[in-house]
């Protein structure tokens, strides 16, 4: 990091994918990308939104296919370095071998937040492949900071550079967020940095942002008009202007993320990510926002409400993987409804 206290990662193209229905044109991820570089973002994620070798038929099938996405991304790229998401079991390291070939520099390998296990092989294989390499612990509410720390430590022995508290449901409420934070970093000491990646469903993406900042996280993560799952991500462009009001150092340009967020994805996007009374319920009940689309599907094929359905999903525990689970709870509910009349 040159002359920086913290470094804005933009997963745009990456957690906005699900929002977008994993939908975006290559003219999109070009546009989004020249503007992401002009505003001197370092690290652009571009990938489906469920990682490599997410486009499926249970997690939605891409319009475009990533390898075009990817190879279009780092042609546009002049500083900023490409990452890709993999999630293991789902993209495979054959898949991060061909992404490395198309140009990506980083890998950000995401695993539920108890199973840090299942990504050393390919935390291995990033490091042959001389990647950058960055960790991500899914539905991090789901574990306290202790036993977080300890799966950070798995990946960092791993070869991993910097592990990431994901607040995948937009569950974590300040404290939540620092406590884990801080645990990460006195766990990982200079063996590994920490990140922070919000999502905004209880409205606290910027604010536990900050306060990862402040308890050593040195990687943060938004969304150019907070295009992500469930409510969306932390705003890039919001966290540029409150770390440059805070007088935190973070090398890019509120001005010029502004600008891309307004006259770039807002022209595109196909929804406007919203604290509404689904996306309100993911926080409360811990639901991976991911599940939002799936489950406002599922209300709509059976006929009851998204909000009902991802209420369940929250008590039933559910992980990332289990979306065509959804509909168990969705066909329960309706039969539950029709025995009720
Ligand atoms: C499916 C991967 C997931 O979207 C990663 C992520 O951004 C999160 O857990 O919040
Ligand atoms: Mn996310």
């Amino acid at each position: 990091m040159n002359n920086t206290d913290v470094r804005l990662v933009d997963t745009t193209l990456r957690d906005g994918s699900h929002a977008m229905a994993h939908q975006f044109t290559e003219k999109q991820v070009r546009d989004t990308v020249r503007a992401l570089d002009d505003a001197g973002i370092s690290l652009i994620e571009v990938t489906h939104g469920d990682g490599l070798g997410g486009s499926t038929f249970n997690y939605g099938f891409s319009l475009v296919d990533e390898r075009k996405l990817i190879a279009a991304a780092v042609d546009e790229a002049k500083q900023a370095k490409i990452a890709v998401l993999l999630l293991p079991g789902l993209g495979t390291v054959t898949d991060l071998r061909a992404a490395a070939g198309l140009g990506a520099g980083a890998v950000r390998i995401a695993t539920h937040c108890t199973e840090a296990d299942v990504s050393v092989q390919h935390f291995g294989a990033a490091r042959d492949l001389g990647l950058e390499t960055v960790g991500f612990l899914m539905l991090s509410h789901m574990s306290a900071p202790e036993g977080l720390a300890k799966q950070a430590r798995i990946m960092a022995d791993a070869g991993c550079q910097c592990v990431y508290v994901v607040d995948s449901a937009g569950a974590l409420i300040l404290d939540d967020a620092s406590d884990r934070v801080a645990a990460l970093v006195a766990e990982l000491g200079d063996d590994a940095q920490v990140g922070y990646h919000g999502h905004q469903n209880l409205s606290f993406g910027v604010a536990n942002s900050v306060l990862a900042y402040r308890a050593g996280a040195r990687q943060i993560d938004g969304s150019l008009a907070a295009l992500g799952a469930g409510a969306g991500n932390s705003p890039t462009e919001v966290l540029a202007a409150t770390f440059e009001r805070l007088g935190v150092k973070t090398g890019v340009d509120k001005d010029v993320l502004m600008e891309a967020a307004e006259n770039v994805v807002k022209k595109y996007l196909t929804r406007l990510p919203v604290m509404d009374r689904s996306s309100i319920i993911q926080g409360y009940a811990g639901v991976y926002s991911s599940f939002l689309l799936h489950a406002e599907r599922a209300a709509e094929r059976y006929g009851v409400p998204a909000h009902e359905i991802l209420y369940k999903v929250g008590e039933e525990r559910y992980v990332g993987g289990q979306e065509d689970m959804i509909i168990d709870i969705a066909l329960r509910l309706r039969d539950e409804r029709a025995a009720a009349q």
